[in-house]
């Protein structure tokens, strides 16, 4: 089976102040303040061309950082990353320009992707038609609310034709017949052979369309296999993590986070 991702020991690491003086004084004296901060560490898995893969955990575990890295919004700190094809990213907001109009954006982000004048005034009707925005197009982003921007997002992330197409809780914001219609349209995708990576905190969308799930975990990736191997398994683990109070929570935050310093990173 082609690969589409290969994702080997990818690590991501920030650096957290106390403060904007502090960001300042480290970039005056190298390595002088901050904090070191691992958003991902030897984070890996496969996506056959084609596959289907959900990103799922609980808030803060890495599913965004993961999602733009793979994109390349965002650099790895270290690691391997083998991409096969385009990738296109819909999040919330993502990419737009805030005070640029719906049309602007369209047509920046087609010129940025390398398409001529010619190609985008051909495409630009159906991205508008599929974004539902026609009587708001020519407004400034800033002026959409999340669902519209996302709407708008998701309109022209389909129609540049990506080999890859992350979609990053995209479809949570919104109305619910706009989910239903990009549904649809990623399901044509899904015939197409395409591969689609989705990131969502609902359950009931990630078994209605994926095959597979990468579950993370304080930036490891805890399990990843087929769906009906892995999502038994996070459901069970919600419940329980939904009903832990607080500083339970937090003995099971410093288990993981001691068990990742444990694991030498590369
Ligand atoms: N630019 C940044 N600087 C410092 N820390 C960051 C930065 N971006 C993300 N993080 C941290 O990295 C960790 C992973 O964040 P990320 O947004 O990838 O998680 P997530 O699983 O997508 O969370 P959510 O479900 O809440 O969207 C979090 O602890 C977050 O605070």
């Amino acid at each position: 089976m082609e690969k589409a991702i290969i994702a080997k020991d990818i690590v991501k690491k920030y650096k957290l102040y106390n403060g904007p003086k502090e960001r300042l004084l480290d970039l005056i004296i190298p390595r002088s303040y901050g904090e070191d901060f691992y958003a991902l560490s030897g984070v890996e898995f496969e996506a056959d061309k084609g596959d289907i893969i959900g990103f799922v955990g609980v808030n803060g575990s890495g599913k965004s950082t993961l999602s733009n890295i793979i994109a390349g919004i965002v650099p790895m700190t270290s690691g391997e990353l083998i991409i096969n094809g385009q990738v296109a990213l819909i999040a919330i907001s993502s990419g737009l320009k805030e005070d640029l109009t719906g049309r602007d954006n369209i047509e920046l982000k087609l010129l940025m992707l390398g398409f001529n004048k010619h190609e985008i005034k051909e495409r630009e009707p159906d991205i508008i038609e599929f974004s539902e925005l026609e009587k708001f197009i020519d407004q400034p982003v800033k002026s959409y609310s999340s669902g519209m921007k996302s709407r708008l997002g998701f309109a022209i992330s389909v129609n540049v034709d990506p080999d890859i197409l992350i979609i990053d809780e995209a479809l949570s914001v919104g109305d619910k017949a706009f989910a239903e219609k990009s549904f649809n349209k990623m399901r044509e995708f899904k015939e197409m052979g395409k591969t689609m990576i989705f990131v969502s905190h609902s359950i009931k969308q990630m078994k209605k369309f994926c095959e597979k799930i990468v579950w993370l975990e304080y930036g490891m990736v805890k399990d990843f296999g087929t769906v009906d191997e892995v999502l038994p398994k996070y459901e069970a683990f919600l419940k329980e993590w939904k009903k832990m109070p607080k500083p339970e929570r937090k003995v099971y935050r410093q288990k993981a986070l001691d068990h990742r310093k444990n694991t030498p990173i590369v």
